[in-house]
């Protein structure tokens, strides 16, 4: 395998050379053959990560961190049964944590397959055969492969370039640079002394093609490639709304942690007189308070989220925390074509400039798209560019098809003296037009919206004609022509777009013959022939679904490269109203803050380039939307990384579902609003167990620092508090299992940090109450602390059963799983003080009457409970 730097010095026979490979690409034996000896192409092995790594990736959650932190402290104050409570509560939170994330990786794994990457590959079934193009998956790559790149495709492994034409690759995640650069095979020796990723010859695993095409040999797959040696882990990630609101959560009740070991251990000392001895006390209350299975219930709640979706939509969830942003999403950002609109199209009209059907139009646009598709070595023609080619075809005409193109007689054009006479054809000539040949190709590139082909007409050998095809303003931008005729054209281009049309203009242009390749600067002074329309039929189920994404609260924004026309169009006939539509241009003129501002009342952006789409994207977001984004092409990527959360269609290209969260495994759109509830219902059971468990938590903590003012001894022993804390975790796992209502999946579901904090103060605030309360009962019925800590125990249990049935955000009829826990949850508060495990831990049987008077309390805080429900507040 040669290695980029070797490589780079190599002329493309010497590359080919040393990889012991041709032009023609490998023999089927000899790729088997290297298959086995360089292995799999890929970064990081498809394996299932072995149970050992999984237990200690675990580990690297904030909450482990902080209860291994007072484990230690706690064996440094020789607690050794906090310590070892400790290392008990962190092992079953891994277990259970790692348990949960291989079931979820194992259920996702098989259709994740189904979506997985290819690589186009010249390949000979033996050494006489013919080259034979095909896609693979990108894993049986092996050096010495000849493989294609189109727009789109993600570069499949470390490549040295044979043949380009325009093309421009992204290398952001080598580099960190943002823009496209270009690549090219050079004419002159390549300079050595420049940076590796800047060689423009080279191209690299990692990277992807925003225009252009190439074919290329392989130099080095896998762990070999310079992307799996500056990336020896999974890639980093923008932040989503699950890091903000989830993670935010966490880091803040982590602060507070922190801050009780040292409040306890003050609030001893200082009002009581008690020494270090409350230290483990003082960690156990801290330790109580960390909600230490929300990585458990998290990843059990999206799992289980995401396994559904899987196998009852065919949702495929690439990153577990993209379904809790799903749900989190107000704002839904599509493209038009290929996600709305199905991209299969037909041609419906082909003009003049004066609105009249001419097939001159449709027979250069043809030219055109013949030429990119055979120039380009595109690997998947483009559907615009198969439409005309297929219309011509049935119009009979000379275009009819690749093959034919160069023997067929053109029929002549209704028109035929504008359109030939515009680039001032000799009569003689016309008959013969199709004998064109193919010169060079300047390929599309969505921020330019044109294609160039250059070809050679019979009998003119000095001369070489341009054919442009576009959209319709790129086009007339490079034509000279009068303010009048461009006026006129851009109304006949709106009436017909209003029509729900694609258009594209056609142009041509002779220019003395070169050797020189033509770039885009030679894209000027056209003349205009006319325009083409093309019908693209609505994805079937696109209206269903925008319909149930706006009964979900979330607002849905199309965001489109195509005519403003077009989309509004496009836009009415499923349902939006599209308002008043802003262009790429106006967003040229905004500056963030007025952008922002106008992107939350906008439904429509039209004649977006990538640039524009991701600058919307982010406005939203610094805007306080969570935005996801459904795309399916090269020009959404770029608004794909800068959204919370990423969707694309199953027909995507490979990049696209390299960028994406979420893949719709199967056509229906509708699948989109299944994903959305998935996450609100996961959200939501994320959220149930956060409040109860933090404002039960916080109510503990109040009690224990009044008690510990309050009494002469310890509220209770350090391992009866981590007891306690442990029976009520396991049983909060049962929330992972909770069905929310229908209500609560009816709107965006966002952790919001403020109601959050005044939810927990106030159930936390009466949870002390009933606390307190059960401490008057407590002082009454009972001597000594046994029975003070039995008393107790007993209470907290019960109340924290009660707390679970009664705050659940759902309504709706208990879940077994909740039914179950609560009941052994409270069933453990009554008879562990009467086992030998509870004398194990201080614990003894209570005076009957203390039963009955804790029986007042319990309702009593039921009532306040439902009280506080019954009014809607506080909603965290
Ligand atoms: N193969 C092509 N040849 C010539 N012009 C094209 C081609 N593909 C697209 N265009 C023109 O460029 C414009 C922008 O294309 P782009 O691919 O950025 O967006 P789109 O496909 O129109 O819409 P969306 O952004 O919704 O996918 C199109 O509206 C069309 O006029």
């Amino acid at each position: 395998m040669l290695t980029g730097v070797v490589g780079a010095g190599l002329t493309s026979l010497e590359v080919l050379r040393r990889l012991d490979a041709g032009p023609r690409g490998l023999v089927e034996d000899e790729a088997t053959r290297r298959l086995q000896r360089y292995g799999e192409n890929a970064v990081l092995p498809r394996r299932p990560a072995a149970w050992a790594w999984r237990l200690l990736g675990t580990l690297r959650d904030p909450f482990t961190a902080v209860l291994l932190g007072l484990g230690v402290v706690s064996a440094f104050a020789t607690s050794w049964s906090t310590a070892c409570v400790i290392a008990v509560l962190v092992a079953v939170s891994c277990v259970l944590r790692s348990a949960g994330e291989y079931r979820a990786d194992r259920s996702v794994a098989a259709l994740r397959d189904l979506v997985a990457t290819t690589a186009t590959v010249q390949r000979r079934a033996d050494e006489e055969s013919a080259p034979l193009v095909r896609e693979i998956p990108v894993e049986e790559l092996v050096p010495g492969d000849v493989v294609r790149l189109g727009p789109g495709d993600m570069v499949p492994a470390d490549v040295r370039l044979l043949r380009a034409d325009g093309l421009t690759v992204h290398q952001a995640a080598l580099t960190g640079e943002s823009a496209p650069v270009a690549k090219r095979v050079p004419d002159t020796p390549v300079e050595l002394a420049r940076p590796l990723f800047d060689q423009p010859h080279l191209c690299f695993a990692g990277s992807s093609v925003t225009a252009g095409t190439a074919t290329a040999v392989v130099t080095a797959t896998g762990a070999d490639t310079h992307f799996a040696s500056a990336h020896r882990g999974p890639t980093g990630r923008r932040r989503g709304a699950f890091d903000r609101s989830v993670n935010g959560i966490s880091w803040t009740l982590i602060r507070f942690m922190t801050l009780t070991a040292p409040l306890v251990l003050l609030a001893n000392t200082v009002l009581r007189g008690r020494g270090l001895e409350t230290l483990p006390f003082a960690v156990a209350v801290a330790v109580g308070l960390t909600p230490e299975m929300l990585p458990v219930i998290v990843t059990t709640a999206l799992a289980r989220g995401a396994a559904q979706l899987a196998r009852r939509v065919g949702v495929i969830v690439k990153r577990l925390p993209a379904l809790h942003d799903m749900g989190a999403v107000d704002v839904l950002c599509v493209d038009k074509t290929g996600t709305l609109t199905q991209d299969q199209l037909t041609v419906d009209c082909y003009l003049d400039t004066d609105g009249h059907t001419d097939p001159a139009v449709l027979h250069w646009a043809a030219v055109n798209s013949l030429w990119t598709i055979q120039l380009a070595d595109v690997p998947a023609p483009d559907a615009l560019d198969e439409a005309i080619l297929a219309a011509a075809k049935a119009a009979g005409g000379p275009a009819a098809d690749r093959d034919d193109l160069l023997c067929r007689t053109p029929p002549p054009p209704a028109r035929p003296e504008r359109a030939l006479s515009a680039v001032h054809e000799p009569a003689a000539a016309r008959a013969t037009l199709m004998d064109v040949g193919g010169v060079d190709v300047i390929p599309f590139d969505p921020a330019r919206r044109v294609v160039t082909a250059v070809v050679q007409r019979p009998g003119r050998p000095a001369v070489h004609t341009l054919v442009v095809k576009g959209a319709v303003e790129d086009v007339l931008d490079r034509c000279a022509i009068d303010e009048e005729t461009r006026a006129r054209v851009l109304r006949l281009a709106g009436r017909h777009a209003a029509r729900g049309l694609r258009l594209l203009a056609v142009a041509l242009a002779d220019r003395p013959a070169r050797a020189r390749p033509y770039t885009p600067a030679d894209e000027r002074g056209l003349t205009l022939l006319g325009i083409v329309g093309l019908r693209d039929e609505l994805t079937a189920t696109a209206a269903d679904a925008l319909a149930a994404l706006a009964r979900r609260g979330v607002a849905v924004k199309v965001l489109t490269g195509d005519h403003p026309g077009t989309a509004a169009r496009v836009c009415a006939e499923l349902g939006l109203t599209p308002g008043e539509i802003v262009t790429g241009d106006r967003i040229d003129a905004l500056d963030d803050a007025r952008l922002a501002q106008l992107a939350d009342t906008t439904t429509v952006f039209a004649r977006c380039t990538p640039a524009h789409k991701a600058r919307v994207v982010r406005a939203l977001r610094r805007g306080g939307h969570a935005v996801g984004f459904l795309g399916d092409g090269v020009n959404d990527v770029a608004a794909m990384h800068a959204a919370d959360v990423a969707l694309c269609p199953h027909a995507a290209v490979d990049v696209t579902r390299e960028a994406a969260d979420v893949v719709l495994a199967e056509k229906d759109l509708t699948a989109i609003d299944s994903a959305v509830a998935a996450g609100r219902h996961s959200t939501g059971n994320i959220a149930t167990y956060l409040r109860i468990a933090v404002s039960s938590n916080v109510g503990n903590v109040i009690s224990m620092l009044a008690a510990g003012v309050l009494l002469p001894f310890l509220p209770m022993l350090p391992a009866q508090v981590l007891a306690q804390n442990l029976c009520f975790d396991i049983s909060q796992l049962a929330f992972a299992y909770d069905r929310p209502d229908a209500a609560s999946v009816r709107r965006p579901s966002v952790l919001r940090p403020y109601a959050f904090s005044r939810y927990i103060t106030v159930f936390g605030l009466v949870n002390a109450a009933a606390d307190l309360a059960t401490f008057a009962v407590l002082g009454v019925f009972t001597r000594g602390q046994t029975a003070f800590h039995s008393g107790w125990f007993t209470e907290n249990l019960i109340t924290q059963a009660l707390v679970m049935l009664l705050l659940r955000t759902a309504r709706g009829p208990l879940p077994g799983a909740l039914r179950w826990a609560t009941g052994a949850l409270a069933a453990v508060g009554l008879l562990l003080p009467l086992s030998p495990l509870g004398a194990a831990l201080g614990l003894a049987a209570l005076p009957m009457a203390y039963y009955g008077c804790l029986v007042m309390v319990l309702v009593a805080y039921g009532l306040a409970l439902a009280a506080c429900r019954k009014f809607g507040w506080p909603v965290g």
